[in-house]
């Protein structure tokens, strides 16, 4: 049986914005379809739009809190991408793998993500200025949904 390679795919390029309806407009303008009603996720106090792209989705991030990390990145950063996230089949073994090589996660334990996924956080310093999120795919599933 071939060996599970440790990314599976790209799951998502994450952008933060203020609002999702002036947000959404640029994807929206390129044929962009939302792949489901907007998400609430409150650990993270967001309100996630997803657009299907392909095998992959961008995912629009607006704050729901003034304590949220994309709060925080708006205040410094305005608007614009915020992280890309990558596709695991086990999410544990990744962690335990990366942090074995040095990575530095900002939580040594997953955090639930969209759609009840199981996600986690490497800092952006260990990203070389991109903060990488991997996304557990248990089914190893390739594509989204
Ligand atoms: C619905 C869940 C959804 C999903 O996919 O399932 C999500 O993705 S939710 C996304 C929102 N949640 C998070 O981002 C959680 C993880 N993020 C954090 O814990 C913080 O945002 C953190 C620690 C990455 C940054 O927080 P903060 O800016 O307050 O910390 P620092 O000022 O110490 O920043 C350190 C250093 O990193 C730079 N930075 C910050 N954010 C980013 C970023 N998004 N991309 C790249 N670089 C970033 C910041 O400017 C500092 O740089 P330095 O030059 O070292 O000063
Ligand atoms: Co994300």
């Amino acid at each position: 049986m071939a060996a599970i390679p440790h990314i599976l795919g790209l799951d998502h390029v994450a952008i933060a914005t203020p609002n999702l309806e002036a947000g959404s407009a640029p994807y929206l303008a390129l044929g962009l379809t939302p792949e489901g009603p907007d998400e609430e996720v409150g650990g993270q106090g967001v309100c996630v739009r997803a657009f299907v792209v392909g095998e992959t989705l961008i995912e629009l991030l607006a704050p729901t809190r003034e304590d949220s990390p994309i709060a925080t990145f708006l205040q410094k950063r305005g608007p614009g991408l915020h992280h890309t996230a990558y596709r695991v089949a086990d999410l544990d073994a990744e962690i335990s793998r990366l942090q074995a090589l040095g990575a530095r996660f900002l939580s040594n334990s997953p955090s639930p993500g969209r759609s009840g996924t199981r996600v986690a956080f490497l800092h952006p310093r260990w990203g070389e200025g991109t903060l990488i999120e991997l996304v557990e795919h248990p089914a190893g599933r390739v594509g989204h949904g």
